[in-house]
């Protein structure tokens, strides 16, 4: 049974024009698993509100990052993408979850080749509802609709493993260079605190309070918020971070209802307010540099953190097309490829 390998990552607008953005952000946000309300209040909220008012001021942000290549998730993505198929035989594809690089198209081109069964890579770290599983339950469909005998296996969030933890805490070190920053601040994307409830599997783990993510429990196997601490927690393990000199907030929310608490924008705000000279930031739920990570982070970040009178300030890049990544990827392929008898 021949093989193959789709990536998905999120996805951007084809280009940083307002028509574009709104195209994009249309798509993406009447998902159910990211603005997961019924319906008609999804249509009133997006169309109605959302898609009138963001895309001129989302697109003025995304002309900031834009690259002369394009879209820098895209880029990446796609450097990520051609270092892998270097590492492997397997043919490797690449997807986006939105936009015009679809994960239609991407399986189209393995099953093109001949594949027959394929690994899905969702690239983020640690399981969201409006990341991980909307990629797994689009592609299942897909499968359903146009190619029945095609065989989907996928991988697991990583957030905890080892060499994943590994790799992540060097290329920390290695853009940190030795110096040391008085904070350490590790900012993961956002979601409303209703998905982690919507997702508890036990019903009632999930208080997102101080202890529950820390408290075991199988909730966690879907928990957003404890496998954001948990990458946290164990690079800080890895880097010898002392107590007090890191922390874990969350950015990008949007709209009214409470998100994942503490906020990025907030925590910059105290620390400086606090007297805080220097600090780096570290965002790990990102695979590829983003809009999120050049723009909300690199840029506003930096911004507040100056205005309160903070002077050094460094966002680690995300992982990209790290060699030691892609090695790791490449590993996870390989030993999936050789693992399993072949079904006949
Ligand atoms: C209800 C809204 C959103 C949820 C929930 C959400 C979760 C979520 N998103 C990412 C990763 C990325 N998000 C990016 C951009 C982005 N996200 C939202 C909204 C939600 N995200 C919006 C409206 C936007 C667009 C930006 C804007 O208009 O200001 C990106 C960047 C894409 C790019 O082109 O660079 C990424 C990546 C995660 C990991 C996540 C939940 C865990
Ligand atoms: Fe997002
Ligand atoms: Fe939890």
């Amino acid at each position: 049974m021949k093989k193959g390998v789709l990536l998905v990552n999120l996805g951007s607008p084809d280009s940083p024009e307002p028509k574009d953005v709104k195209k994009y952000l249309g798509e993406f946000l009447m998902d159910e698993r990211v603005i997961d309300v019924p319906l008609w209040a999804r249509t009133l909220i997006v169309k109605g509100i959302i898609l009138n008012t963001r895309p001129k001021a989302s697109a003025a942000a995304y002309k900031k990052i834009w690259w002369d290549e394009g879209s820098p998730l895209i880029v990446i993505s796609e450097r990520l993408q051609h270092k892998i198929q270097k590492q492997t035989t397997l043919p490797v594809a690449l997807a986006m979850r939105y936009g015009s690089m679809t994960i239609k198209k991407g399986l189209q081109q393995l099953v093109n080749q001949g594949v027959e069964k394929v690994f899905l890579i969702p690239l983020y770290p640690q399981f969201a509802m409006a990341t991980t599983e909307t990629i797994l339950v689009l592609a299942e469909n897909i499968r359903n609709e146009h190619f029945p005998n095609l065989k989907i296996e996928d991988l697991p969030a990583f957030y905890n493993n080892q060499n994943y933890i590994d790799v992540l805490s060097n290329s920390i070190e290695n853009h940190l260079k030795g110096k040391t920053y008085e904070h350490v601040l590790f900012s993961y994307h956002g979601v409303p605190e209703r998905h982690i409830r919507k997702r508890d599997i036990t019903k009632s783990h999930c208080q997102i309070n101080g202890i529950c993510c820390k408290t075991p429990s199988k909730a966690h196997e879907f928990c957003y918020r404890h496998q954001c601490l948990e990458v946290t927690r164990l690079v800080a393990e890895k880097l010898n971070l002392k107590e007090g000199s890191y922390s874990t907030s969350f950015q990008s929310r949007l709209g009214f209802d409470p998100w994942l608490q503490p906020y990025t924008d907030r925590t910059i705000e105290r620390l400086g307010k606090e007297g805080l000279k220097s600090m780096a930031i570290v965002t790990p739920a990102f695979v590829s540099d983003c809009l999120e990570t050049l723009e909300e982070i690199a840029m506003e970040g930096e911004e507040i953190f100056h205005e309160m009178g903070g002077s050094e300030f460094t966002t680690v890049p995300c992982l990209n097309d790290d060699d030691e990544w892609v090695n790791l990827l490449a590993k996870w392929i390989n030993t999936w490829a050789h693992s399993k008898p072949e079904t006949v």
